[in-house]
């Protein structure tokens, strides 16, 4: 990388730190003729593959079945649900023809996959037997962004959108299916060692033809929260535009409840944001390509052999299931630091001379910077000691970072001060109505995250007043700058 970017002045340097970083670290080349999409470097696509691993796994443990819908959804199929077409219309990319014939039916590349999956859930769904109906895919999707798009963040190729589509009987049970998302969501972000708020967003701002949408946010080292994941519940809204009835128990015919659950390369960004520092990535061991590197250290006319102590080691983490690799390369030691601790390596064991005469290696932290000298006989519980260690320090890092940005005010004015210098999230009583909402994202020139979720979270304590009308306040409401 350039100059370092200390850790501290992030807030100023964070956007540069956060683009060179992408490129430094092996994870995409974004010179790609084509503005919004990158391409995945083995490095990057390697933990991206590690991640979306526990998504599958999550998949399976929820009984959702992977399926695989074409990129190209015909006009026709796209018109069928008012709300959700209003919502896409200024992002959706159109083929309009083939070889030199123009299309008499134009198609769409998919923005998310519902007007593809939709026709199909009413051929495959025919009684109450087939519910729920649980399906998942990730695939790239296509969304022509005009606000300032980033690699990973805000990208016009979500090249690895997760997408779950879900039908049921009942809202009931279309409830269930949105507390079991929370659940799955819970789970991935505690692997990659993120702590998140969940909010559920305002009518204005929900997801197109959803009945209600949450969004999972994540704050970023300058103080602008991403959203990394979403739930919505479209009650039977596509279920009408689509047709997608089933048999009830009774013979009846109902219309079925639906859910989806969405994430992207966000989830990358959020990792490399919120663990990394000025060395570069800081990679929770869960998701690493390489969890140790050993990094043996020869000195001359040593009798030793550092090297092949080196390999028994990697040959014996290998066989415990650890990801390991042993830098052979003829460079300093301290150039092999740097590249390894740019790439976020958790953790790397160093080998000299006299830790082969004594049995011993040292374990270097990559998260704290820090060394310790261990047992060669325990090198395995050592290193899986030091995962658990490093797995706890980043998510409580990460933790107090999230809490130390989130601020209960009552006023306007206090909002707008702590928007002033180290922005974050304000939570702020609200009367619930439309108009306030707006009026208070105009003033704080910030978006309305919504309402904590579970609703009984979200409720203002007693006598609190509704800043712009002076209502009593039926609710706290988030703000915050966004990506
Ligand atoms: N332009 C983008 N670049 C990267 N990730 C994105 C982009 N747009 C959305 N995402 C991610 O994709 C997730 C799902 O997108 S969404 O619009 O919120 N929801 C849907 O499309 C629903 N059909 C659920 S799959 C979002 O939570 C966000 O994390
Ligand atoms: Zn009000």
């Amino acid at each position: 990388m350039g100059g370092k970017v200390k850790r501290e002045k992030w807030s100023e340097n964070f956007s540069e730190w956060y683009n060179e970083l992408i490129e430094t670290a092996g994870i995409q080349d974004k010179r790609y003729p084509v503005k919004g999409m990158n391409i995945w470097l083995p490095y990057g696509l390697k933990i991206m593959r590690n991640i979306e691993r526990f998504i599958h796994s999550e998949m399976e443990r929820t009984g959702h079945d992977e399926v695989l819908f074409p990129a190209l959804i015909p006009e026709t199929e796209f018109q069928k649900e008012a709300e959700h077409i209003k919502g896409f219309e200024g992002e959706v990319y159109w083929v309009t023809h083939a070889g030199l014939d123009p299309l008499d039916v134009r198609l769409i590349l998919r923005p998310t996959s519902e007007t593809a999956m939709y026709s199909m859930f009413s051929l495959w769904i025919r009684s109450h037997a087939d519910l729920p109906f649980k399906v998942y895919q990730i695939v790239n999707t296509y969304r022509y962004e005009t606000k300032h798009t980033r690699p990973l963040i805000r990208v016009r190729e979500i090249s690895r959108f997760f997408e779950a589509h879900t039908a049921h009987d009942s809202y009931e049970d279309a409830e269930r299916q949105i507390r079991e998302d929370l659940e799955i969501f819970d789970r991935l972000a505690k692997f990659l060692a993120i702590p998140y708020i969940v909010s559920k967003r305002p009518d204005w701002d929900k997801f197109p033809g959803a009945y209600y949408s949450l969004g999972a946010e994540v704050m970023m080292p300058d103080g602008r929260t991403l959203q990394i994941g979403t739930m919505h519940n479209y009650r039977q809204n596509f279920a009408k535009a689509y047709n997608i009835q089933y048999e009830t128990e009774e013979g009846e015919h109902e219309y079925v409840h639906q859910t989806t659950f969405g994430m992207s390369e966000r989830l990358l960004a959020a990792v490399m944001a919120i663990h990394g520092d000025d060395n570069g990535l800081v990679l929770p061991p869960t998701i690493a390509p390489i969890q140790v590197v050993i990094v043996p250290i020869p000195k001359k006319d040593a009798e030793v052999d550092v090297f092949a102590y080196a390999r028994e080691i990697a040959e014996e983490l290998r066989d415990a299931g650890i990801r390991v690799h042993v830098d052979e390369r003829d460079i300093r030691p301290g150039r092999k630091y740097y590249d390894w601790e740019l790439k976020g390596v958790p953790v790397r064991i160093e080998v000299g001379p006299k830790d082969v005469e004594g049995g011993k290696a040292v374990i270097a932290r990559r998260d704290t910077l820090t060394k310790e000298v261990v047992e060669r006989a325990e090198i395995v519980e050592a290193v899986r000691r030091t995962f658990d260690e490093i797995m706890e320090n980043l998510y409580n890092r990460a933790r107090e970072f999230l809490e130390s940005h989130i601020k209960r005010v009552d006023t306007i004015e206090e909002a707008k001060g702590v928007f002033e210098n180290r922005r974050g999230i304000v939570e702020i009583p609200w009367c619930g109505e439309e108009e306030c909402g707006l009026k208070m994202e105009e003033e704080l020139d910030a978006k309305m995250l919504g309402i904590p979720y579970p609703e009984e979270t979200a409720k203002a304590p007693e006598g609190k007043k509704c800043p712009v009308c002076g209502r009593e306040a039926k609710f706290i409401a988030r703000f915050a700058r966004t990506y």
